[in-house]
């Protein structure tokens, strides 16, 4: 479904997971400032609106989209936090620079979701004209940092629901007697 059939602000809070207890990072590129701070208050706005309290988002600024890689990376290695938004907006210009920004911000982003344990949302825009940015940071097609803080939620939730899962399953081996501790499976780094 193309975003113009469907408005990046539409979801259902019955359906988001209690986000009270998460910490969450949000690391924001300054190129295209005008809308990347329109997607952050998008995001910061939805994670109030879910009972995050203020004092639980950090935010850090990046140059550019390309650097959101290697400030996420940080964030997550350096900050006690539950999930990552990467906040960007690359705009076509004149040449294949656009190309090349995108699929490494791309590819860079997976890798941080594919490499570590916490989830980074990647909530990059990557348009063909400005107006296009305009319409989806706020504008007629709702805000995209709306739908990153509703994903980074989610994606906070799975990771602790797969935590605790796992240590009740050892545990419940522990206690059943399947298992010894000598030969417990060696926990997963946080
Ligand atoms: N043209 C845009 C850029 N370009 C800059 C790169 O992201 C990067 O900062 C530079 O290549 C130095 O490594 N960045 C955006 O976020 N949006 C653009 O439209
Ligand atoms: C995505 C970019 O880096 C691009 O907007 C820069 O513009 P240009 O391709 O005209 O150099």
């Amino acid at each position: 479904m193309a975003t113009e059939n469907k408005n990046l602000s539409e979801y259902d809070k019955n359906a988001v997971p209690d986000a009270k207890n998460f910490r969450f990072g949000i690391v924001v590129a300054e190129w295209n400032e005008t809308i990347t701070e329109g997607l952050f208050d998008g995001a910061f706005k939805t994670l109030l609106e879910n009972e995050v309290p203020a004092e639980n988002i950090l935010r850090w600024n990046v140059p550019g989209s390309f650097e959101l890689i290697y400030g996420s990376k940080k964030m997550l290695q350096t900050q006690n936090v539950d999930a990552v938004i990467a906040i960007g907006c690359v705009i076509q210009g004149q040449t294949k620079h656009f190309d090349f920004v995108c699929e490494g911000v791309t590819q860079g982003i997976k890798d941080l979701n594919v490499q570590t344990d916490i989830p980074v949302i990647f909530c990059v825009l990557t348009d063909n004209t400005m107006q296009q940015s305009i319409d989806r940071s706020g504008g007629i097609h709702g805000n995209k940092g709306t739908e990153a803080a509703i994903a980074a939620i989610k994606m906070a939730y799975i990771r602790q629901q797969a935590s605790l899962s796992h240590q009740f399953n050892n545990q419940q081996l522990l206690s059943s007697g399947a298992l010894q501790i000598e030969n417990l499976p060696l926990e997963l780094e946080e």
